[in-house]
């Protein structure tokens, strides 16, 4: 018992001088994103790893999120996780604001046997091969052991050690997800050698060694390692396939040149957009673009997505790319909080209110068949996309954002989106017939300017306007923009979601926004033994792709098929591995 507790009592000692260690780095090397763009330039992010002999003790310091387990009944032929994040090119930058740490330079993916929770986890290599690694389970809270060299919780050893000496191997990641085989009832809340199933033990190399795209099965020890050369960790075997892709998308197209190049991926709620534009932002950082991802969406994912804090409203990097990759979420809150500031202090509740208020009756109902009241009204529909067009202008003239080569959009379901794109050219036509007016709508201008930046009392409303329409007509023209734009339509399997695909394509062709490719999401990947559900399931799809292929509106776009994977795409790792199998 004295023994134990003074093997607890090292192990929090190596741990509250290990928390020192992160908080010492934090503060020495987490700038604040001005200073990030400003004074260190985007090639001065990167931190080198550096690994501390002394610190052997983890507990399992980096979580990248819990796996929601997906039906999927062959293991053999699943492309999962475990696979592609070894050939990951993990750098920690400096801007570091995740729990992610420079040292980590392993990933392990698990389940826990007390709550069944699937988990990803980094560590150091060292702290692996010669120290003592300790997980915490994201589910239950359990404390795992997964590596202890040093004795402190009996036979040393790792957890192939341990789950050698009771008769287990380490299994694929996809073998389990059907019907998880690795309940144990045991509740215990002490660290444990037994507590878990291994899934795999993953090496971060960086991108010169980089050695294999997601094809075929492979091995772990055909991988190169940044340090080390291969040991026994590398052993394993775990086997994967190519995604059943018909066509590829293309991505040598997509990356080459270093003109700016926008990208929006769209398409019905719930469908996979974020996770196929983050894992794009992700995939163009790795390959040198200096990439911007913007969401649209006024319900935020790219921070779940990214497993990081990107909120705010304003620029925010990205820690886990090679290259510079910053996030916006767009904050409509914020700008709609100022309307209707304005709105107030101009006395009325609404534009009409106003207008009458100085005498502007009839035009307010001008206004109103312009439809354009509507906008300035409280709550105004479409003051989403009013905002995200703000953004679009700002890309386009604010030397902040001339360093993106490529800014990637995670848009709005559907509905959202369309308006968003019309909304250039309504502002424009509507504004050219206010201008007909000119004098007389110089206050309704003060409201516009509320939603599209600070007014500024030196220029008259007409010149205001005038202004504004030029800038309607620049994100128009982009929206339209063979050479630097594209839409990407994502979608399911299914039927309702190809018939509204089809519809969004009818839509963006109404509007002339180019459309090339269209990504088919969560596709069960190929299966010897299918259970009942799946093989309905895969009928269903096999139909909604049938669909596809005769649509008039969708056949003849790229098809990239994305299949659907075994653990939730949570975290750059875990995009990387998307972007791997869609981006091709
Ligand atoms: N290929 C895939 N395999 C497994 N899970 C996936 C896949 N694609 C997306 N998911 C999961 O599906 C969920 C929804 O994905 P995502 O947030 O990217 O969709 P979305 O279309 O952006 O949703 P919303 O319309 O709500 O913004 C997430 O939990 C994501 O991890």
């Amino acid at each position: 018992m004295a023994a134990r507790m003074l093997q607890r009592r090292i192990g929090s000692l190596f741990l509250s001088n290990q928390q020192q260690h992160a908080k010492l780095f934090k503060e020495q090397f987490v700038p604040s994103v001005s200073s990030v763009l400003g004074k260190y330039g985007f090639d001065k992010r990167d931190f080198q790893t550096q690994t501390n002999a002394t610190n052997l003790v983890n507990e399992g310091l980096a979580d990248h999120g819990d796996g929601s387990l997906k039906p999927n009944c062959d293991s053999n032929n699943s492309p999962s996780l475990s696979n592609a994040i070894s050939s990951s090119d993990v750098k920690f930058s400096a801007a570091a604001n995740l729990k992610t740490s420079p040292r980590h330079d392993l990933a392990m993916l698990f389940t826990c046997k007390v709550c069944e929770t699937r988990s990803m986890k980094t560590c150091s290599r060292e702290s692996y091969e010669s120290g003592v690694v300790v997980a915490r389970c994201g589910g239950c809270d359990n404390l795992h052991l997964i590596a202890d060299h040093l004795g402190y919780f009996g036979a040393p050893g790792t957890i192939e050690d341990f789950l050698a000496a009771r008769g287990e191997e380490k299994e694929t990641m996809a073998s389990s997800t059907c019907i998880p085989s690795t309940f144990s009832p045991i509740l215990h809340n002490l660290t444990t050698r037994n507590s878990i199933t291994m899934v795999g033990l993953l090496s971060y190399a960086p991108k010169s060694l980089r050695p294999l795209s997601l094809t075929k099965s492979f091995s772990f020890s055909s991988l190169s390692t940044a340090r080390k050369p291969p040991g026994k960790l590398f052993q394993f075997q775990v086997r994967s396939v190519a995604a059943p892709a018909e066509a590829v998308a293309g991505f040598d197209d997509m990356v080459s040149g270093t003109q700016r190049k926008y990208y929006l991926l769209g398409g019905k709620g719930g469908v996979g957009k974020t996770s196929c534009a983050a894992s794009l932002a992700v995939k163009f950082a790795n390959n040198g673009h200096p990439t911007l991802v913007v969401s649209t969406d006024p319900a935020h994912s790219l921070s779940d997505s990214f497993a990081q804090d990107l909120t705010g409203g304003t620029l925010v990097p990205v820690d886990g790319p090679e290259a510079p990759l910053f996030a916006l979420e767009i904050n409509p809150e914020k700008a709609r909080e100022e309307f209707r500031n304005v709105n107030q202090q101009n006395g009325g509740t609404g534009v009409k209110d106003f207008m009458d208020g100085m005498g502007l009756g009839m035009l307010a109902e001008q206004l109103g068949e312009l439809k354009l009241g509507e906008l300035l009204d409280t709550p105004p529909p479409g003051l989403d996309e009013a905002i995200a067009i703000s953004k679009v202008i700002q890309f386009l003239e604010s030397p902040e954002y001339s360093m993106f080569t490529r800014i990637v959009f995670d848009t709005a379901p559907t509905g959202h989106t369309l308006r968003l794109l019309s909304l250039p050219d309504f502002l424009d036509a509507s504004i050219g017939k206010i201008l007909k007016l000119k004098q007389k709508i110089s206050s309704a201008t003060s409201a516009i300017k509320s939603v599209f930046g600070q007014e500024q009392p030196q220029l008259g409303a007409a010149d205001k306007l005038e202004r504004l329409r030029e800038r309607m007509i620049k994100v128009r023209e982009l929206f339209r923009d063979t050479d630097s734009t594209e839409f990407v339509i994502v979608t399911i399997p299914t039927v309702m979601a190809v018939s509204e695909s089809s519809r969004l394509h009818a839509s963006l062709k109404k509007e002339s926004v180019p459309v090339n490719r269209l990504i088919v999401n969560q596709i069960l990947p190929p299966s010897a033994s299918d259970c009942k559900f799946c093989s309905i399931k895969r009928k269903d799809q096999l139909r909604a792709l049938d669909m596809i292929r005769s649509d008039t509106e969708l056949a003849g776009l790229t098809l990239i098929q994305a299949p659907l994977v075994d653990m939730e795409i949570r975290g750059v790792p875990a995009l990387r591995f998307l972007g791997d199998i869609i981006w091709k």
